[in-house]
């Protein structure tokens, strides 16, 4: 089932210092939602956030209407939230098939396990490295088998965490492509990125975050002629 996520007013602080301060964010079913800024401006911190890693200290986050801003992240993995890290996460010794299954027998139904697995491999063009240790694989191709395994678990919310970095140009046009059709099946797509082409390229609204406050929000068109945006982040990139 699609699923709608609203952010409102959220504020983490760490020490005295507020890595997010009253943030609102909102990401849609069958649109890819890109949420950009420089380093520190507390992306990473808002994933947590969302994913329930980090509870903050006002704010509320809710997924189609329902507030789960108590809730842990299993809890909000089984509301269908499936999330990647900066850092990869795989199975350094298993194969990219067993990365899969692994993630895919933690999703909705077991006994459709395998199956998602031969359906991932095919739509992420993974089959030729199906047998391949995660930990023989290049970056970009770690990336993308770590997206591979969130959407093993079928998610109806995706949080993708750069997972373009490391990736060259080839990986990254495939990978533009597959998250348009990861939308298109109706899942709510949250995109943190530094490759601005592939932001501009792949999202339908932009969030801009600086020094823990939204910036702006807009079309990728909007947000790149903003003068704030150019001076805080695009100009600099
Ligand atoms: N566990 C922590 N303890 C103290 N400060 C932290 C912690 N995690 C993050 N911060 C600080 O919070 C701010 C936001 O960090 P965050 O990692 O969320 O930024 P980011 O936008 O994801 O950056 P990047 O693009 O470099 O990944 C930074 O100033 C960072 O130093």
């Amino acid at each position: 089932m699609p699923s709608q996520l609203e952010v409102e007013n959220v504020t983490v602080a760490f020490g005295g210092r507020r890595a997010l301060d009253g943030v609102d964010l909102r990401a849609e079913p069958g649109r890819v939602t890109g949420l950009i800024g420089p380093n520190g401006a507390g992306k990473s911190t808002l994933f947590d956030v969302i994913s329930g890693l980090r509870k903050p200290v006002n704010g509320s986050v809710a997924l189609d209407g329902r507030e789960i801003t108590k809730l842990g992240p299993a809890r909000r993995a089984r509301l269908g939230m499936s999330r990647t890290f900066q850092r990869l996460e795989l199975f350094g010794r298993l194969s990219v098939r067993d990365n899969l299954l692994v993630a895919a027998e933690m999703g909705p139904d077991r006994k459709v396990a395998s199956a998602v697995v031969d359906g991932l491999l095919d739509r992420l063009d993974l089959r030729a490295i199906a047998d391949t240790t995660a930990d023989a694989l290049s970056t970009g191709m770690g990336r993308l088998v770590e997206v591979g395994r969130a959407l093993a678990a079928r998610p109806s919310i995706l949080l993708l965490d750069e997972p373009a970095a490391g990736q060259d140009r080839e990986e990254t046009e495939r990978f533009s492509a597959l998250l348009r059709t990861v939308a298109d099946d109706g899942v709510a797509v949250l995109l943190v990125e530094h490759d601005m082409e592939l932001v501009m390229e792949v999202c339908d609204t932009v969030h801009v975050l600086d020094l823990g406050k939204i910036l702006s929000v807009g079309t990728p068109d909007e947000v790149r002629s903003d003068e704030r945006v150019i001076t805080a982040y695009l100009g600099a990139t």
